[in-house]
């Protein structure tokens, strides 16, 4: 596949951040509220935003069956912040009853860093070769951290610096990928390349 098309959840969130950064890395992005948008792409992104509201918009546009599906038939999802969470087969602090549409053998923990830090930056150094050399420099919104990766699940990079140095905040799980942090806010495209790299080999 030359150009892969690439959808991004568009029901709450930011959506144009991520459309934007997708179409700098190689990809044809497009939104997708329905179903039927939904089938006709080969990876999709979930945004940053509200998790509980998102979840809730899932179920009332009739996507979170469909999600599941597409999710455990192979097709490559990418989740950011509360895009992380909705990936994860648990929530450590959820609400009660939660629902994620889930895939990654992970539990996230929501608002993780607390109030005091309740939005930071930092550089990260990511294993893999996503990022070279260079560090990632990352941008963490009420970001939720990973709280423990199971079977498949890997890590691609921790916090490295202060109170939560250590925290897992970058997963990988075959076709799937999460962060903690929005890679689509600062410019630098190489976590959506990577993105873009995992669904054309899909
Ligand atoms: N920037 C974000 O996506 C924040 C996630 C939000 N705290 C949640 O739990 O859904």
């Amino acid at each position: 596949m030359v150009t892969p098309t690439i959808g991004v959840l568009a029901l709450q969130g930011d959506v144009r951040e991520h459309v934007r950064m997708l179409a700098a890395s190689g990809a044809e992005a497009v939104p997708v509220r329905r179903r039927e948008e939904l089938l006709a792409v080969d990876g999709l992104v979930l945004p940053g935003g509200e998790s509980t509201t998102m979840i809730k918009l899932i179920e009332a546009f009739e996507l979170l069956e469909p999600l599941r599906k597409r999710v455990a038939d192979g097709m490559p999802a990418f989740g950011t912040c509360a895009g992380m969470i909705l990936l994860a087969d648990k929530i450590a602090d959820g609400i009660a009853g939660q629902e994620t549409i889930g895939g990654m053998a992970t539990t996230v923990r929501r608002n993780a860093f607390g109030r005091q830090v309740d939005s930071f930056e930092g550089d990260l150094a990511f294993t893999d070769g996503l990022a070279g050399d260079r560090p990632f420099h990352a941008v963490f919104i009420r970001a939720p951290w990973v709280e423990e990766v199971r079977g498949h699940a890997r890590v691609l990079a921790r916090v490295a610096t202060g109170p939560a140095t250590g925290r897992i905040v970058a997963v990988r799980q075959g076709h799937l990928l999460a962060t903690a942090f929005h890679p689509e806010l600062t410019g630098d495209p190489r976590v959506h390349e990577y993105f873009v790299g995992i669904v054309k080999e899909a």
